[in-house]
């Protein structure tokens, strides 16, 4: 961590704008991601969640507003600059997005051999780390993504997600497609990083589970802006209709009374 950053939100959001033709995204929405939490982005389908994790990592050019990464506004950063920060982020986008043609060890040498500076036989041991630590076996790395169940791709993605040591994780929808003990598991290994590695995570989700086991706070987005940001007991009380809806409803007090059994 530099002495810029201490302290300060790991990621800070101002006044965002995101519009594609009439159609308007995000309307000053403002958000803070303090350093060494979990937070889950939720929101109906087309709230925006992806284009806001996009406009974070510099993939979509808001239309306005300040995006600051590290206490560092990157806004208007040139490339190189912003690629030195970019180096300090994982991410997992949604379905995993690996290389086809690449084998599993390959996809997670890909951010490395992007440095151009390590050496092939290290590359392969890094390579090799991170498998490990995303909870794959050593085999894996030379299958190719074909080969893989679907947890498995989503555990290859963490790996690459992980392979430039990042303080900060964008996570997209990282349970989807998994089934209900594959999904759990995946949950814990992210908390489990995020403890041993001290990461913050910015997590996009729709699992009410992932919420009650591993977010410390919940993101709501709405009308186009962060409509509600609190722990998760302060944010279900919100009496906006889709929070009550989607944290009240059978599916919101399912995933509640699992994590009340469990003790969470
Ligand atoms: N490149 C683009 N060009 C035009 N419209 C876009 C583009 N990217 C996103 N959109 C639109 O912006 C809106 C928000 O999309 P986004 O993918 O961020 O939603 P989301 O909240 O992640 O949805 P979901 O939960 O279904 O994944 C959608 O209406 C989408 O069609």
């Amino acid at each position: 961590m530099s002495a810029v950053d201490a302290g300060g939100p790991v990621i800070r959001v101002r006044g965002l704008r995101n519009q594609f033709g009439a159609q308007v995204v995000h309307e000053n929405l403002d958000l803070d991601v303090r350093r060494g939490e979990i937070l889950g982005v939720v929101g109906g389908s087309g709230s925006g969640k992806s284009v806001l994790m996009r406009s974070i990592i510099g993939l979509n050019r808001p239309a306005a507003g300040e995006v600051s990464l590290f206490g560092e506004d990157v806004t208007a950063m040139a490339q190189d600059e912003r690629a030195r920060i970019d180096r300090r982020s994982g991410v997992l986008f949604q379905y995993g997005a690996l290389f086809s043609s690449l084998t599993v060890a390959e996809n997670v040498e890909a951010p490395m051999r992007e440095l151009r500076s390590l050496p092939a036989p290290l590359m392969a041991r890094l390579a090799a780390l991170k498998l490990a630590l995303a909870g794959l076996p050593a085999s894996a790395g030379a299958k190719f993504p074909s080969q893989l169940s679907g947890g498995m791709v989503k555990r290859a993605a963490l790996a690459r997600a992980l392979a430039l040591d990042p303080e900060l994780l964008f996570l997209d929808e990282p349970t989807a497609g998994l089934d209900p003990i594959g999904a759990a598991a995946f949950d814990q290994l992210i908390l489990t990083l995020r403890d041993a590695l001290g990461l913050t995570v910015f997590l996009i989700t729709h699992d009410l589970d992932t919420l009650y086991t591993i977010c410390d706070r919940v993101a709501v987005l709405s009308q186009r802006r962060v409509l509600a940001i609190d722990t998760l007991d302060a944010v279900a009380q919100h009496p906006d209709p889709w929070i009550q809806d989607y944290f009240h409803g059978p599916r919101g007090r399912a995933a509640q009374s699992s994590a009340q059994r469990h003790g969470l």
